[in-house]
């Protein structure tokens, strides 16, 4: 927390996602650089169906970043209106692909689509989000050792900011605000092994009194999606606050679509570190979502 000569407040330390994202990305371009030496390039895929503008945009990211560090993209589109046959035969396709090496399916998905089944058809070994089944349940069952498949990359992200800004998780209680499986859910499991050592409380809309659990709190991330959920009022002074959730609404003076995160900003003056939305863990999504391709890959390329 760093004090601001002669007005008594505090303001929090900011971790700085586009920071810690731009370090993960040099340091990806060496590995990437040293498979190509050997005669393997990366490849990433993308799965999106239909033309939400921040699905767009976030896939857009994906390619452009992986593109900068010399991976191989490949970008797939089906329409709104693609059936669930026509989004599974693009899955099996991937499966199939050799220069594809991990892929995402784009989230949300169009309402009219089985989300489970067409993450269920991915191949683990391809899942670049960590999403598959197969790939939740070895988080599930391996608190202890290393783990040899993709990990969900917000989770990961949110980890590794925090590592980056010396951080020490272990010991430390974190309330999860949100139970979604891409973000809420997997980040108990991730935070609870033995190498990070936090104690979890993951809260959701069926919570009796979330300003009680808030307060306890040592460490928030706020994954739920709803506007300024997190008020100053309901963090411990000195406490990590990650936000993570995004919502998307008119700018009233611009009149352009603006991003509001869980956070309210006033809560910058009561937490001793802020990792802010945007500029957080946005870009380190897809920095872990990249290092989880180049580590796919270096497994196959036995590379340790
Ligand atoms: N298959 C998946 N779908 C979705 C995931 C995911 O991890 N896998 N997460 C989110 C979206 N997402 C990545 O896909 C994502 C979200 C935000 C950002 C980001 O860098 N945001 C910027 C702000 C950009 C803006 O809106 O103007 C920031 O935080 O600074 C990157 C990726 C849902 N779907």
């Amino acid at each position: 927390m760093v004090s601001e000569a002669g007005t008594g407040t505090m303001t929090a330390q900011i971790l700085d996602g586009k920071a810690a994202s731009a370090a993960i990305k040099d340091e990806l371009a060496e590995r990437v650089a040293a498979l190509k030496a050997r005669g393997v390039t990366p490849g990433i895929a993308t799965v999106l169906v239909g033309a939400d503008p921040a699905s767009q945009l976030y896939v857009g990211m994906k390619h452009k970043r992986s593109e900068a560090i010399g991976m191989n993209s490949i970008q797939r589109e089906l329409p709104a209106d693609a059936t669930q046959e026509q989004v599974e035969a693009l899955i099996d396709e991937l499966n199939a692909d050799e220069s594809c090496h991990g892929y995402i399916v784009q989230l949300p998905l169009p309402k009219h689509l089985d989300t489970d089944a067409i993450l269920e058809r991915i191949d683990p070994a391809k899942d670049a989000d960590g999403l598959h089944p197969t790939n939740l349940g070895r988080l599930v069952l391996n608190v202890n050792g290393p783990i040899e498949t993709p990990l969900p990359c917000t989770p990961r992200g949110v980890i590794e900011l925090l590592l980056r800004n010396d951080y020490d998780l272990a010991g430390k209680h974190v309330v999860v605000v949100g139970r979604g499986v891409t973000i809420g859910r997997s980040m108990g499991l991730l935070l609870t092994r033995r190498q990070v050592n936090a104690t979890v409380t993951l809260t959701h809309t069926g919570t009796v009194d979330m300003a009680h659990h808030l307060k306890q709190a040592d460490v928030i991330v706020a994954a739920a999606g709803v506007k300024h959920i997190v008020k100053p009022e309901h963090v411990k002074p000195g406490a990590a606050v990650l936000d993570v959730g995004v919502t998307r609404e008119d700018d009233p003076e611009t009149g352009k679509q603006k991003v509001y995160g869980d956070v309210d900003p006033g809560v910058r003056e009561v937490a001793g570190f802020l990792s802010p939305n945007p500029g957080g863990v946005g870009p380190m999504t897809v920095a872990l979502l990249m290092t989880n391709v180049v580590e796919t890959a270096e497994r196959q390329a036995g590379i340790a």
